[in-house]
């Protein structure tokens, strides 16, 4: 089948190289020519060095490649996801199946990936989600890997699994688009934080901490806005929040190792120099959990220290000396 990766991050061209291992006709897109024509003359990405890309794979800066395309992978950073959608819209059938990869929430709006890419695109075509512990770096190797398809069609999330899946990709099937994709974007404010405590010089016992707790309040807040709690045990829960948290690959905990270190998080995220969707993330993830009454300790304190300039030190004695708690009656997601 012909399948079009839209993006040109690390994370579009590791996914666009499982399609062409897999022998589906594949382009993978970038939104700057130059950078595609770049591309296809080294067929290296700098975002995913020492990767060779197959001959296989078209690389292309023409939207033209979407036409006829069966798969359609939403790959964007998250602030670039509407305008992306807004530009596949014009080809896309009843047929196609649009998978959105990018893990964030909509600034302003504070709406799933998912659903910007269904209203730029009407309901023209069925959006599944695709989402787990999968570093760009050790996909782009053929790293044995897992992730989780999510889409309400469940024929439209056998097609994603079976589109990705090899003998180093694993995939499952969910039902569960709200949790799978809830879990991708809540994870990302937790693993910026515990770079954070990595930063401060924090160890081990703190970050196993910071991590449960936040399950705990990861879940809180996705089950009350419709994701199922075994979804955040999974793999695009748990399972991602542990290798966000513990690798350092992850620019998310990169940018809060430095932020621990005392920079300002817009020097963080210049010299992580690629995507930290953490750092939006946190804003909608306050402006949600608040508008819910949905209580976040870690989430709330990691917003107040990224954009009302608070000092780490005090927020994490704040949190350390909250009231007394009972583990079990607050633990609903175990
Ligand atoms: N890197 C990973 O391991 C990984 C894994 C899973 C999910 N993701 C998610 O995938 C998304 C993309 O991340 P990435 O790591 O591939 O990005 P990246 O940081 O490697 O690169 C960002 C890319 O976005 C492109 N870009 C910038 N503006 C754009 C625009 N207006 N339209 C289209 N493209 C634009 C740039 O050309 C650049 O190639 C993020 O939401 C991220 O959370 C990443
Ligand atoms: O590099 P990060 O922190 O954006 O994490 C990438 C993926 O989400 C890991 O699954």
């Amino acid at each position: 089948m012909k399948t079009v990766v839209l993006g040109s991050g690390g994370w579009g061209t590791a996914l666009s190289q499982i399609l062409c291992d897999n022998g589906h006709e594949t382009y993978l897109w970038s939104h700057s020519p130059a950078k595609a024509a770049e591309m296809a003359r080294t067929r290296e990405n700098p975002l995913l060095q020492g990767v060779h890309l197959p001959e296989s794979l078209h690389i292309t800066g023409d939207l033209d490649c979407l036409k006829g395309a069966d798969l359609v992978v939403s790959a964007p950073p998250s602030f670039a996801v509407r305008e992306t959608a807004k530009k596949m819209a014009p080809y896309l059938t009843e047929k196609t199946v649009v998978v959105s990869v990018s893990k964030g929430i909509e600034r302003d709006t504070n709406l799933r990936l998912s659903q910007v890419i269904q209203e730029e695109t009407g309901n023209i075509c069925k959006v599944a989600v695709l989402s787990g512990p999968s570093h760009a770096e050790e996909v782009g190797i053929r790293l044995p890997t897992g992730c989780v398809a999510a889409c309400l069609d469940v024929d439209a999330a056998r097609f994603v699994q079976d589109a990705f899946m090899n003998d180093y990709f694993r995939v499952y099937t969910s039902g569960d688009v709200v949790g799978v994709e809830l879990a991708a974007a809540l994870k990302n404010v937790i693993a910026l934080s515990c770079g954070v405590c990595d930063g401060l010089g924090y160890q081990d016992n703190t970050k196993a901490l910071l991590m449960t707790r936040a399950m705990a309040e990861i879940t809180r807040l996705g089950e009350k806005l419709g994701g199922s709690r075994q979804t955040f045990g999974g793999l695009a829960g748990m399972g991602d929040l542990i290798v966000t948290c513990t690798s350092m690959h992850s620019r998310n905990r990169r940018a809060g190792i430095l932020i621990g270190q005392g920079k300002t998080p817009r020097e963080a995220m210049e010299e992580v120099g690629a995507v930290v969707e953490g750092y939006f993330a946190a804003e909608s993830i306050h402006q949600l959990s608040e508008r819910v009454g949905v209580e976040m300790p870690i989430s709330r304190c990691a917003y107040e220290v990224l954009y009302q300039g608070k000092q780490i030190r005090g927020v994490v004695a704040e949190l350390m000396t909250r009231a007394k708690k009972d583990e079990l009656l607050e633990t609903a997601w175990l």
